[in-house]
């Protein structure tokens, strides 16, 4: 039988085969014990590894859960503060998207008038945050407290509700934009059909039940052709997700209202413009391209007709918002349980009045003094609809909704803002 010597020194002769043999065992030996420290070492390495990436992956979750970004005692004092009211039978409202175009102003015209307010925003990309910073340093500095978070959030939204007993809730915060659906649908369904669902789960619960005003739109009448567009119009032919995912939203909070008791207003918007405006939209690009010398692209629909909108000036908004507030009965639920039937309304807010795109371009032309490069193009079959046109009578009757504002008035104030806000500077960013 072959020996380990003889495989290691097959020619070697005696003793100093024995001797050779003996240094080849302790080398063995040493080699060996080595070679167990090390695997020792490597298993002492590899549960490192493990329990620090464990603990990472509890840092993860728990920062999910306990975002350093809201809690805790000074915390809680400033959404206090936020949320009292100064003046008798004022409200505590909580307004989600108080960093937004809408919501930006209704927050301010709240505080103004004696309300409280409190403000959730998770300042989201999809428009410029910069300018959403702008906006909670404005309201910042009416004193008005803007919690950074998702309304996704369940457990922020316990705690908010758990530290004040807000009268009501103005639900403002939505992934808006007709087109920019085809490009990411998920974040339509995430804010206006999971974010909507978790909001009322939080009102549900809530007690005492606010009250809730939300931001339904126009684009729930979809392919609707009767004019004007009145609150008994079908919604049922939506022409985009974004429609789809608003139409979506009034038949939730028509749940809730009808299992829970939970008081529900949804004002169907129609294309709202203004200082502070939302830079997506066409008024506002339209604004920033022309100022640039860079060409804007018109929209055309189906033989040359033009393309209309009932613009709706930002602060008639506004009065359609308080309307809503100050009309909204109590929510009747309570512990989750519906005691007697509640509220429910839906109300057009809009101009009455349609303007052409063409006709806008011509009046920004006017305001800024300069003339558009236009590229005029068939409309892509992206979730446009031709025209919309508000019929206000329900509104005017029910929440003294009155629009005063025309196109050419509200772009003045816009063009106005919008010099003042980031100069003449020819790349449309601020200058500070
Ligand atoms: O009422 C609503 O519920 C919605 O209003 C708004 O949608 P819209 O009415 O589509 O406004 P907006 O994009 O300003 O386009 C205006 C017009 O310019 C045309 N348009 C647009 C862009 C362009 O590059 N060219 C162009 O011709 C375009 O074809 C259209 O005819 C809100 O964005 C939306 O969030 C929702 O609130």
């Amino acid at each position: 039988m072959r020996n380990l010597e003889d495989e290691l020194f097959p020619s070697t002769p005696g003793k100093v085969k024995i001797e050779r043999a003996h240094a080849i065992s302790r080398q063995f030996h040493r080699c060996f014990a080595s070679t167990s420290t090390m695997f020792l070492w490597a298993l002492f390495l590899i549960a490192l590894t493990a329990s620090y990436l464990s603990f990472q992956s509890f840092v993860d979750t728990s920062s999910k859960y306990f975002h350093a970004s809201w809690g805790g005692m000074h915390w809680e004092r400033q959404i206090r503060n936020s949320a009292q009211p100064r003046r008798q039978n004022g409200y505590s409202v909580l307004v989600t998207g108080a960093s937004g175009f809408v919501g930006s102003h209704v927050s301010l015209a709240l505080r103004r008038r004696g309300d409280g307010v409190v403000g959730l925003d998770n300042f989201n990309s999809y428009y410029d945050p910069s300018l959403k910073k702008a906006r909670k340093a404005l309201l910042s500095s009416h004193s008005i407290f803007i919690v950074e978070g998702d309304i996704n959030d369940s457990r922020l939204l316990a705690k908010l509700f758990d530290v004040v007993p807000f009268t009501h809730v103005l639900h403002l915060a939505a992934q808006a934009g007709v087109r920019y659906a085809i490009e990411n649908p998920a974040s339509y369904v995430h804010s206006n059909i999971a974010g909507l669902v978790t909001l009322l789960e939080a009102c549900k619960s809530a007690d005492p039940q606010p009250s809730i005003v939300w931001a339904s739109s126009s684009s729930v009448y979809g392919l609707n052709d009767k004019v004007p567009f009145s609150e008994l119009d079908r919604t049922d032919q939506p022409a985009s997700l974004y429609a789809a995912t608003k139409k979506a939203g009034e038949e939730i909070t028509h749940t809730y209202n009808h299992i829970y008791g939970l008081s529900i207003t949804g004002l169907r918007f129609f294309t709202v413009y203004g200082p502070w405006g939302r830079p997506d939209m066409a008024y506002f690009s339209f604004t920033r391209n022309i100022l640039q010398g860079k060409p804007i692209t018109v929209y055309r629909g189906k033989n040359h007709v033009d393309l209309a909108r009932d613009f709706t000036y930002i602060d008639d908004i506004v009065k359609g918002c308080l309307g809503a507030l100050d009309t909204a009965e109590k929510s009747t639920g309570t512990g989750g349980k519906k005691r007697k039937p509640a509220q429910y309304r839906i109300y057009n807010l809009g101009n009455t009045s349609p303007v052409t795109v063409p006709n806008l371009v011509a009046i920004l032309e006017r305001h800024l003094k300069v003339k558009a490069k236009k590229n005029v193009v068939e409309m892509p079959g992206n979730g446009d609809v031709p025209f919309t046109h508000a019929n206000i009578s329900l509104a005017r009757a029910e929440l003294g909704y009155k629009p005063t504002t025309n196109l050419e008035t509200g772009l003045k104030k816009f063009v106005k803002w919008y010099l003042s806000y980031y100069g003449y500077n020819p790349r449309g960013v601020r200058n500070l």
